[in-house]
Order: structure tokens, then sequence, then C-alpha cells
């Protein structure tokens, strides 16, 4: 298998394993984080159903002081007025947004009914009220008065189921802030009874007038509920937590405010009924409302540490899905990055490699493109460099041989004295005459040529002038003598012609221009001598009777006895013979 695709394998291995864990971890976290978003999304909920709960709360305090407007307010109508209009405007904001919360619901659910039954319950409330203050004080019933707070008292009642609802969730979906989830509800319900009991006194403040037994009964029992869940609230909050120490100040000032000012003010003045109060409506309001505000402030704390909490924890959840999803791509990063490196480091530097090699083989000795630069790599390049060198010189040598080889096969062909192609080139063409006859090819046609009365030209003049009579006689044969005929030194003073393609007519004729070439013209010596040198010829040519290269030679060498045996310098031929 090629190193590429292991590689590819084992990356795919790692990313398998890796993905593995993922697969094992991640859910885990996914699912925390999930839940953790649900937990936000529920308290973030619950808190805005308490805070519509306050609003609609809070906007009685300052209805109830415009209703009552008695001479002890100590404040302009006008204030009062605007005051009333910035509660309207907080409830109004915080119903909306409610509403936003319950909009994706089926119009037929509960939540969305119960949302629409509180608004239209508010809306009455405030259509009463304003209608009494289009008389002057003294002009209202204190009936219409307590109807107009009834239903200001009925349109935060209409919110109790949605409160009850959204605290469920938040108590099922935080079981974690539980603690805390239930102290909000406990502030929101003693900030609703305070305001409750508070409302309840305004009409007999205001006129002034006994409070009637009914409420009498009512304002007890809502004294006992407030009784019964003023212990849920511890009276130090978390200490050791340090960005709580604010919600332990609130805490304090409850207790000073709503448990021992706003409660004792009530029990007085519900024991005062029958007898003269010691105070009017709007004091008795513009007292007790900041107490309440108390309340609200504690819960508000509470609930915003509750959501700094489970926004930790859903953050923390949300980071480490990010972690290992990072973590994961990163190594799928890293992987694809080794693989890649791996294929230029290693594999293509490999296969260039292994490409120049392949071209040294079939000797291109050309450098081929090479890749990658780590010691190893360089280290293999040296030894291919080293490869091609060796292989230039045994190339050069393979060479230098060749050319040897031919100059001496040249050398053993040529005839050192003359030039011309020796017996040994001869017997190249026709074989050796002694062995099996080698058949002659067609057109074949021979000239033997031997110098007249040689010896004495040695024996007179010496080798040196026969040497030079020799190689004279050679060069005016080679004049005459050209392809596809071929002429050769045969032995001594004696030459050989083998002819190509000529009739015998056409080969005595080339005979006869030698014989003259040679006789003609006197050869001069060393010393200016001059000598006359003749040579007699023997021609032969391949027939019917002359088969054999033995044949041919045979019939010109008998051709040429009989020109030596007739007095020399002439030819015969061996068909004339
Ligand atoms: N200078 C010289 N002489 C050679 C060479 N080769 C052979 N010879 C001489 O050539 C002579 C040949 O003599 P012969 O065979 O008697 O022939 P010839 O004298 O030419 O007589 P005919 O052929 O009968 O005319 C001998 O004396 C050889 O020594 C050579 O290369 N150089």
């Amino acid at each position: 298998m090629q190193l590429q695709a292991q590689l590819r394998m084992g990356a795919a291995l790692l990313l398998g394993v890796a993905v593995g864990i993922s697969g094992y971890v991640l859910p885990g976290y996914l699912n925390a984080y999930r839940q953790s978003s649900r937990n936000v999304q529920a308290l973030e909920s619950y808190a805005q159903v308490l805070e519509a709960g306050n609003a609609v709360s809070a906007e009685r305090g300052p209805s109830n002081i415009v209703l009552s407007l008695d001479q002890d307010a100590g404040q302009p109508y006008e204030s009062t007025a605007a005051r009333m209009a910035r509660a309207r405007d907080r409830a109004d904001q915080a119903l909306a947004q409610l509403s936003g919360l319950v909009q994706a619901l089926p119009p037929e659910n509960q939540r969305r009914q119960e949302l629409l039954s509180t608004q239209r319950s508010l809306m009455r409330g405030r259509a009463d009220i304003d209608q009494l203050l289009l008389h002057a004080p003294s002009d209202r019933s204190p009936q219409q008065l307590q109807d107009a707070i009834d239903q200001m008292i009925d349109a935060r009642k209409q919110l109790d189921p949605l409160i009850d609802s959204f605290y469920g969730e938040a108590m099922q979906s935080a079981p974690d802030q539980a603690g805390i989830v239930q102290m909000a509800r406990v502030l929101s319900d003693l900030r609703e009874y305070g305001g409750r009991m508070g409302s309840m006194l305004i009409v007999p403040l205001s006129t002034p007038a006994p409070i009637a037994p009914a409420r009498q009964l009512v304002l007890a029992r809502l004294r006992g509920h407030v009784q019964e869940i003023h212990h849920l609230i511890p009276g130090h909050i978390d200490p050791s937590d340090q960005d709580h120490e604010d919600i332990d100040n609130v805490r304090a000032q409850v207790e000073r405010g709503f448990f021992h000012h706003t409660l004792p003010l009530i029990d007085t003045l519900v024991a005062q009924s029958g007898s003269s109060y010691a105070l009017r409506a709007a004091a008795f309001t513009r007292q007790v409302m900041p107490d309440l505000m108390g309340l609200e402030k504690l819960e508000n704390l509470f609930m915003q540490r509750a959501l700094i909490q489970v926004n930790r924890t859903r953050r923390d959840n949300r980071r480490h899905v990010l972690l290992i999803g990072a973590c994961l791509l990163g190594f799928c990063v890293f992987l694809l990055a080794l693989l890649r490196a791996a294929e230029r480091l290693v594999t293509r530097p490999l296969l260039l490699a292994r490409q120049e090699i392949i071209n040294l083989a079939q000797g291109d000795l050309r450098r081929a493109p090479r890749a990658g630069n780590s010691a190893e790599v360089r280290a293999l390049h040296d030894a291919l460099d080293i490869l091609r060198r060796h292989h230039v010189n045994s190339m050069q040598l393979a060479f230098e041989r060749d050319e040897l080889s031919r100059s001496l096969r040249r050398q053993a062909h040529t005839d050192a004295l003359t030039g011309l192609l020796n017996r040994h080139a001869l017997e190249e063409i026709t074989g050796d005459l002694s062995a099996e006859p080698v058949r002659l090819s067609k057109g074949r046609g021979l000239i033997l040529i031997d110098v007249d009365y040689f010896k004495p030209i040695n024996d007179v003049h010496g080798h040196i002038v026969g040497d030079l009579v020799l190689r004279e006689v050679a060069s005016r044969i080679m004049r005459l003598v050209a392809a596809p005929h071929v002429a050769f030194r045969y032995g001594g003073e004696e030459f050989a012609i083998l002819t190509n393609g000529l009739s015998m007519e056409e080969l005595c004729t080339l005979a006869e221009n030698i014989r003259h070439a040679i006789a003609d013209d006197e050869i001069t010596a060393p010393g200016a001598q001059r000598l006359a040198v003749t040579a007699s010829l023997g021609v032969a040519k391949g027939d019917s009777t002359v088969l054999t290269w033995l044949d041919l030679l045979n019939a010109a060498d008998a051709a040429l006895y009989r020109a030596k045996a007739q007095g020399r310098n002439q030819l015969v031929s061996a068909s004339s013979s």
C-alpha cells in the first residue's frame, strides 16, 4: 500500500477516535447547556411575571392617594397624578412584556386567558378611578371609592394563577435555585398582602368610618398569612457570599420597615376602628409605600442573584461545548496539516526521487525537479547526485572504450603502408576461404593487380624506395576506384579491387585504366630517380561457373597468372582465358 494511503488511513483512524471521544463527552455538556438555557428562560419568565404582579400592586399606592386626596396629603395633586401615571406606565410595560412571553401560545391557552382577564380587570379599575377623579373629593361616595379600590385589588388577584404557573415552572426547571425562587415568591406575596391590607384601610381612613366586620375578618386573615410566611425569610442571607452584602442590608430594611413599621401601623389603625384614626388615608399610604417598595427591592435582588447564577452555569456549559468543538476542529485541522506536510516533505520528494532514478536508468542525465528540504531528503538527493556522477563516468568510460574499439577495429582492417583496406578486411566480406565456401552475391567482380618485377626495385633501390612505389601505386588505384567498388592491399606488392554491379566489359575497362595509371607515368623516387613501374592484372566475375568467393579468387588469380606468363603489363580476364 502507498505511504500516502497509509498516512490517510492513520489520520482517519485518529479522527475517528477523536470524534468517538467527543461524541461520548459532548452530548452530556450539550444537554447541560440546553437545560441551563431552559433554566435561564424559566427564571427570566418568572422574574417578569413577578414584576408584572408588583407593578399592578404598586399602581394602587398612587391611585389610593389620588382618590383620597385629603388635607394632610402635603403634596400637590399634579405630582400625585403624575406618580399614578408613571405607575400605570410601569404596569403596562410589565404586562406588555408578559404578553410577549405568552403571545406564542395558542389563544385558548390558560395563561393567555389569565393575562387577558388581568388586563381587562385592570382597565376596568382604572376607568373607575378616572371616573371618580372627574368629581371633587367631597362628591365621591365611599361606596364608589371602595368599588374602584376593590377592582384594582381584583385585577392583581387575576394575575395569581399566572404567577403560580410560572412559579411551578421555575421550581421545576431550576431546582438548584428553588430556595431563591421560593423566597422571591414569598416576598411578592408579602408585598401584595401588605398592599392589599393598606388598600382596605383607604376608605375608612378617608371617610373616616369604622372598618366593616367582614373586612376586618379579611384583614385578620391577611395578617395571619403575613405572620405565617414571615419566618420563611431568613434573618441573614448567605453572609459568605460577598456580592450579597446588599441583600443583607435590604433584608434588614424590610425587617425594620415592613415588619416593624407598616404592620404595627396597620394593626394600630385597625384597632382604632370606630374611634378616631391617627392618620388620614393619603398620609398612611405615603408611609406604607416605601416599606412595600423595600419588599420589591429585596425580591428583585434575589431574582438577580438567581439569574446571575443560572447564566453563569449556562455560560460554563456553553464554554465546555465550544471548547470540545474547537478541540475537535483543531484536531481535524492539525491532521490535515500533518497529511499535507507528509505529502510535501516525504511522499512527493520520494516520488520525484523515484522518477529521477528511472530517468537515470533510461540514460537521461538531466537533473529532475526536486522537492523537500529535510536533512533526510537532502541526503537522498546527495545520493542521487553521486549516482548521476557515477553514471556520467560510466558512460564516459563506455564511450571511450567504444572509440578505442572502433579505432582498433579500423586499424585491424587498414594497411598501415598504403592506407587501403587490408586482406583481413577483404576476408570480412568473403569469409574464411579455407572453410565452407560462401556463395557469391549477384554482380560481384574482382580485379587482382600484381606489380611487375618488384623484387628488383627493392634489391636495387632499397626497401624505402620499394615502399614509396607501393604507396604511389596504391594512390593511383584509389583515384580510380570509388564506391560501391573497394580497393584492398591483398599482400606484398599485390592489390585487389572488389567491384559490385559491373559487367565483364566494364570490369576490364576499369582494370585497363588502372594498368595505364600505373604504367603511363614513371614514379619519382628520392634523389629524383624516375622508375618505370608496370603491373599485371587478372579480372574475374561471378557467373554460372564462378559461384563462390573462392571460385572468384581462383579465377582472378588464374587470369593474373596468365597475364604474368604472357609477358606482364597486361590484363587477362577469366572469361577470355
Ligand atoms: N619494399 C617492400 N618490399 C616488399 C614488401 N612486401 C613484399 N615485398 C617484396 O616484394 C618482392 C616480391 O618479389 P616476387 O614475388 O619475386 O615478385 P617480382 O619480383 O615482382 O616478380 P614478378 O611478380 O614475377 O614480376 C619480394 O622481394 C618482397 O620482399 C613491402 O611491403 N615493401
